[in-house]
């Protein structure tokens, strides 16, 4: 974990033409670095830098600072086992056999990404926010941060600081958990602010269902003695995707009405 972040911080500590080689808006480029410290928003400013690679079912990575890709593939892989081990036990609670979500959203070729952000120090934090309001598209996400606290959860309406734990994994439910599971697991929204004392890095990596994998409401959980109404239409992975990253958020457009 720590090699993992001091390799993002090698990343964005390289020069800004060399991280430009990956600027792009394209949002299926399989590299993309962005910054958007100067990007007005409403009244605040997103006080961020970042670097998004796709990384399952295919491996792409920056090959630059010099070891930070096998790091960077090293890190992915281990978390994919995490995630996969973690909806094993979901599955289980759920009263499903242990394999129930692996199989059913393909994760032999899941859509995992790698995420790192990077706030800066922010002299007038009250004015930015690090990353909006937002729930994550896939099935769960690890994140791990350096020891400076930014994130907050949303509960009952008010946000929550999550206190920064040294060598701590977080698992964020996400929004197909949601999905699948017909709302039993709710997919947590969360944001992170800046401050102006020190600089923040997070790395987020969501593990999710393969692209071309349509998402419903397991039939397991829609019948029998819960009768319990599918709460969600189906909607393909990707679609989804396609929506979230173009900063729609989903989830409601997904709910069903209930009768
Ligand atoms: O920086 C953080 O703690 C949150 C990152 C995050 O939520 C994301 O990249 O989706
Ligand atoms: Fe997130």
């Amino acid at each position: 974990m720590k090699e993992a972040l001091e390799g993002c911080n090698q990343f964005f500590n390289l020069p800004m033409e060399e991280k430009m080689e990956f600027e792009g808006k394209d949002i299926w480029k399989p590299i993309r670095f962005g910054t958007g410290v100067d990007v007005n928003v409403e009244k605040f400013f997103y006080w961020r830098d970042f670097l998004k690679a796709y990384v399952h079912p295919q491996f792409n990575f920056p090959n630059k600072p010099k070891g930070f890709r096998e790091t960077g593939e090293e890190y992915c892989k281990r978390a994919r086992e995490v995630i996969t081990e973690l909806l094993k036990g979901i599955s289980e609670s759920l009263g499903l056999e242990e394999s129930y979500i692996e199989k059913a959203m393909n994760l032999e070729s899941g859509w995992q990404m790698f995420v790192t952000n990077l706030y800066p120090i922010c002299p007038q934090p009250e004015l930015a926010m690090g990353l909006p309001s937002h729930t994550d598209h896939g099935l769960l996400t690890l994140l791990i941060a350096n020891e400076i606290g930014g994130l907050q959860i949303q509960r009952n309406g008010k946000w929550l600081n999550v206190n920064p734990l040294p060598n701590c994994l977080l698992v964020n439910t996400s929004d197909h958990l949601q999905i699948l599971t017909n709302g039993r697991y709710k997919s947590i929204r969360h944001r992170a602010v800046v401050n102006n004392k020190a600089t923040r890095i997070s790395i987020a990596v969501p593990f999710g269902p393969s692209l071309d994998t349509v998402v419903s409401p397991a039939p397991e959980l829609i019948e029998g003695e819960s009768n319990r109404p599918a709460e969600y239409m189906p909607m393909k992975y990707k679609d989804y995707m396609e929506l979230t990253l173009e900063g729609i958020p989903c989830l409601d457009r997904v709910r069903l009405p209930v009768a």
